[in-house]
């Protein structure tokens, strides 16, 4: 993974995305998407799309709801209302789920299992039976390069460090070769070297395979890496835009300064609502 070309994004990034203006159905549509967890409604009425092969940024600050709302489109999060369609189903469908790659916060991985023998347990699940052995060698063996751990292949996910350990997550989620991968932080607590090479790894993935990725972040500078940026604050989605648009848009430099004008924006036009009831 470690040469990939630059990890941004490329002038040719694909134009069947779904995007405003362009063919294709979207990977990700939500129309009024709104979650309740407990007492607090966590999602309110969203309204999105995430267009295909195209590396999108779930961008915002903790606690905003960006995990929630990935867990409603891998299907794992309850009462979800309004529109969420994925890959052109309803999310939760039961034929999603080996279409969809999915890396929580935490890595999920078996301390006392080695890598490789990690992967072959998640490949045994997702493509089971003896005529199948040599292909699951194979997309092991595979994923495992992906992530740049083939040599560390046969040391024990207990004795990895935490960026290893993240990237034998990725590895799980890549196989089966997914059309949507849903990434929630996969870059946090790693080094620069580190997630400039995941960043790589992420645009490849949308470039070679014309895979669909989305990938949280409260990290403002990867936003830069993505075709496309949902920017999130307390339930809402304040931008859907690419990076360049929002900074012009803004009058900014940088996405994260786009971020914080948009944010004040939007404390202003709430302050106003309250002043003219
Ligand atoms: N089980 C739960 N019951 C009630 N509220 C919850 C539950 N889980 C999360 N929340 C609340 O939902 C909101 C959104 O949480 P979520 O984990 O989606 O945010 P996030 O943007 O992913 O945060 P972070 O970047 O810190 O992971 C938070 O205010 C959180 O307190």
């Amino acid at each position: 993974m470690m040469n990939y070309a630059s990890g941004q994004p490329s002038e040719g990034a694909p134009r069947t995305d779904g995007a405003p203006g362009t063919a294709g159905a979207p990977a990700v549509r939500a129309e009024g998407l709104t979650v309740v967890r407990g007492p607090r409604t966590v999602l309110r009425g969203l309204d999105f799309i995430v267009p295909r092969g195209q590396v999108t940024g779930l961008l915002g600050p903790s606690g905003c709801g960006k995990s929630t709302l990935m867990r409603a489109i891998v299907g794992t999060q309850a009462k979800v209302t309004g529109t969420l369609d994925v890959l052109d189903r309803p999310a939760g469908h039961p034929t999603l789920r080996t279409r969809i790659g999915y890396v929580t916060q935490a890595p999920s991985v078996y301390d006392d299992l080695t890598i490789r023998q990690n992967l072959d347990y998640f490949a045994a699940i997702l493509d089971p039976g003896r005529g199948s052995a040599e292909r699951r060698h194979e997309n092991v063996t595979q994923a495992i390069a992906d992530v740049d751990l083939t040599s560390h292949a046969d040391a024990l996910a207990g004795n990895l460090s935490g960026g290893q350990r993240s990237r034998v997550s990725l590895a799980v989620a890549l196989l089966g070769t997914p059309e949507l991968l849903v990434l929630d932080e996969p870059t946090v607590g790693l080094d620069p070297v580190l997630r400039r090479d995941l960043w790589n790894l992420f645009h490849s993935i949308a470039a070679e395979r014309g895979a669909t990725l989305l990938i949280s972040s409260h990290v403002m500078d990867e936003a830069e890496r993505c075709h496309r940026l949902l920017l999130m604050r307390e339930g809402e989605i304040l931008a859907d835009d690419t990076p360049e648009a929002l900074r012009h848009r803004t009058g900014s430099e940088t996405v994260e300064a786009a971020f914080l004008r948009l944010v004040d924006e939007a404390v202003a036009a709430g302050r106003k609502k309250e002043t003219t009831r």
